[in-house]
């Protein structure tokens, strides 16, 4: 079994440096397959979200998998995060879409929990109540983390100017920092800002949601780099990311691809690769999931 590093984020608590991606993994079948076989990989963070509908299948497979004491696995070795929907931004509403979540993952805490989307969920983007709301949520979060039911609190698709705003007014600096990077999207500019705060960055569609990886849009300069150091062009993609020290999350149904995304510790990119990987998407970026540049 592969054993995955960690970073230390800005309150203490450890996190992998590498998880599964469960967006569009519903069918209950599904997860379970690949939970447990994610599991007996190696893996211990679940990126999950109240969105991805897959909150309770996950909660009993990882509580049936503590429960095996042959497994030997405590509830403290698994790193569970979700995520507050766009609709239910607002105190209350936030406040009762985490207890909801907690319990649908019957657990008695959760280890990340973030704002997932500075908007909220059918105002017009240019409607000054989405910077209200995302501020009341925050709030609503920053209690729960002192309460004991979080253990670390942070925002997903936060631009710089969102992250700025938040780092104005709140009492708990967040604790990660979750959005869209791979070197055709490398966002230079928001990693310096939570270098500058402590603020752990994650990355999603490392893999371009796919599309980097299956053909559909092949870059001469990836193939290459990962032919010369013998790895897949997943395997190239995640460990820019990683030797970044961003926390990457790819996800797979597969269980060869499962394995396969998590063997990234034993190579390492020169600078060279990494500089030419970061200048892919100097001239002209590519975006492949939601974009919240135009919330207010
Ligand atoms: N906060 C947010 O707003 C967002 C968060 N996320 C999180 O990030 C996770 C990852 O991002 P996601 O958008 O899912 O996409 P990824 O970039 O991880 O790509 C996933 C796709 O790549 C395929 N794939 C995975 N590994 C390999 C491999 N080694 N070789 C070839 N193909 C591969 C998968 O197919 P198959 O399953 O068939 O193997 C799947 O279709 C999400 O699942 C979610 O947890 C994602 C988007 C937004
Ligand atoms: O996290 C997620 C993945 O991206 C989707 C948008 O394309 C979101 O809707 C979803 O919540």
């Amino acid at each position: 079994m592969n054993s995955i590093p960690k970073f230390v984020l800005n309150n203490g608590i450890t996190i992998p440096a590498l998880g599964l991606g469960t967006y569009r993994i519903i069918d209950p079948e599904t997860v379970e397959f690949v939970v447990k076989n994610a599991i007996s990989s190696g893996y211990r963070l679940i990126d999950s979200a109240i969105g991805y509908r897959n909150e309770e299948t996950i909660g009993n497979v990882v509580n049936e998998l503590i429960k095996d004491t042959s497994l030997n696995l405590k509830r403290e070795d698994f790193f569970i995060t979700s995520k507050l929907p766009p609709k239910d931004q607002g105190y209350d509403n936030c406040r009762q879409a985490f207890l909801s979540s907690l319990q649908r993952f019957n657990m008695d805490y959760l280890d990340l929990f973030l704002i997932h989307w500075p908007g909220t969920q059918k105002l017009k983007p240019s409607d000054p109540k989405h910077a209200i709301n995302r501020k009341a949520s925050y709030k609503a979060l920053e209690e729960l983390y002192t309460s004991g039911k979080i253990r670390a609190i942070g925002v997903s698709n936060y631009t710089h100017r969102h992250l700025t705003e938040l780092l104005s007014y709140c009492t708990i600096i967040p604790a990660v920092l979750q959005v869209e990077l791979h070197p055709l999207y490398y966002q230079k500019e928001l990693i310096d800002l939570c270098k500058e705060h402590k603020i752990q960055v994650q990355a999603y569609s490392s893999l371009g949601e796919g599309k980097l990886v299956n053909g559909e849009i092949e870059i001469p300069v990836i193939k290459d780099i990962a032919k010369k150091n013998n790895v897949s062009v997943a395997q190239i993609l995640l460990r820019w990311g990683y030797q970044h020290g961003f926390i990457v999350i790819p996800k797979s149904v597969k269980a060869e691809r499962i394995k396969e995304n998590l063997n990234i510790f034993k190579f390492e990119l020169s600078n060279e690769d990494m500089e030419a990987l970061n200048s892919l998407g100097k001239s002209q970026t590519t975006k492949f999931c939601w974009d919240p540049t135009d919330i207010y």
